[in-house]
């Protein structure tokens, strides 16, 4: 299927990433057929599409996460701040320090809240006590979590809540100060109060990072995101600002899938 995607704007502010052609295939299997899509700073986008659509294996070429899974061929360029992360010789360790990852279960380690955050920091370089704890503290005030744990820091991270959890596993994410945070259906494993106080934090969160978010949640996309992505069959179909893409879509294709005709 040849679907022509919306040309992305490339007349503003630099791109933080922008990925050109790029294709990826599980075996014979071919999950991305030629992904162009840039990603402004401060923004948040939405992937959004059906189920098997690619969102989720094009994500995870952000930060070379495919690269784990065997039978993986990737093809094209993806370009951090002008610079392609697959270049031979990148070190993905700190790539994935600058371009942080969020996963629908929430995922923490079976450590203390404060290990938990601190884990990425302690693997670099050597830091004190007061350092570790104010960064405690920022990375849990900026995952809107450090009301809710700042007294029992030293206890299990297993012990909280689901939503409470994310938010730890977000504020783990930006204990390392990455430019980026990419999110696979953050909040779909919580409730709606969870999943509300995640929005809201992202939203916020938006002044100091660029986020981009694959979500099945079309009311979320529109709620939070600036632009939006409609992928389908492993191509890009439409990009463009949430608000057109919600309410005049270009693609009959998209307009299709927001409608509720499939997916
Ligand atoms: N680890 C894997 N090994 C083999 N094939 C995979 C793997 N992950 C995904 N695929 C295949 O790649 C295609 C795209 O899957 P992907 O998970 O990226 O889609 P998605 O749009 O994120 O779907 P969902 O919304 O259900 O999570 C599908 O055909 C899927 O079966």
């Amino acid at each position: 299927m040849a679907i022509e995607a919306t040309e992305p704007d490339k007349t503003a502010a630099p791109p933080i990433i922008d990925t050109e052609d790029v294709h990826l295939w599980y075996g014979s299997n071919e999950a991305l057929k030629g992904i162009n899509l840039t990603f402004k700073e401060h923004e948040i986008t939405a992937l959004i599409g059906p189920s098997g659509c690619g969102k989720s294996t094009y994500l995870r070429t952000l930060n070379r996460m495919n690269d784990l899974i065997p039978g993986v061929t990737i093809k094209g360029e993806v370009k951090l701040k002008g610079k392609d992360i697959y270049a031979p010789g990148n070190d993905t360790v700190s790539l994935r320090k600058e371009v942080g990852m969020v996963f629908q279960q929430p995922n923490p380690f079976p450590f203390s809240i404060y290990d938990n955050v601190t884990y990425g920091l302690r693997l670099g370089k050597q830091h004190t006590r007061e350092q570790l704890d104010e960064a405690v503290e920022t990375a849990l005030r900026q995952a809107a979590v450090w009301e809710e744990v700042k007294d029992k820091l030293h206890d299990s991270a297993l012990g909280l809540s689901g939503g409470q959890q994310q938010r730890v596993c977000i504020a783990r994410v930006l204990a390392v100060k990455p430019d980026v945070v990419l999110l696979d259906e953050p909040t779909s494993a919580l409730d709606p109060i969870s999943s509300s106080q995640i929005e809201s934090m992202l939203v916020a969160l938006k002044k100091d990072y660029t986020i981009i978010l694959v979500t099945h949640n079309m009311s979320q996309a529109s709620r939070i995101s600036d632009r939006t992505a409609f992928f389908l069959q492993g191509h890009l179909v439409e990009y463009d600002d949430t608000k057109t893409i919600f309410l005049n879509p270009h693609k009959k294709e998209t307009e299709d899938y927001i409608s509720g005709r499939f997916g």
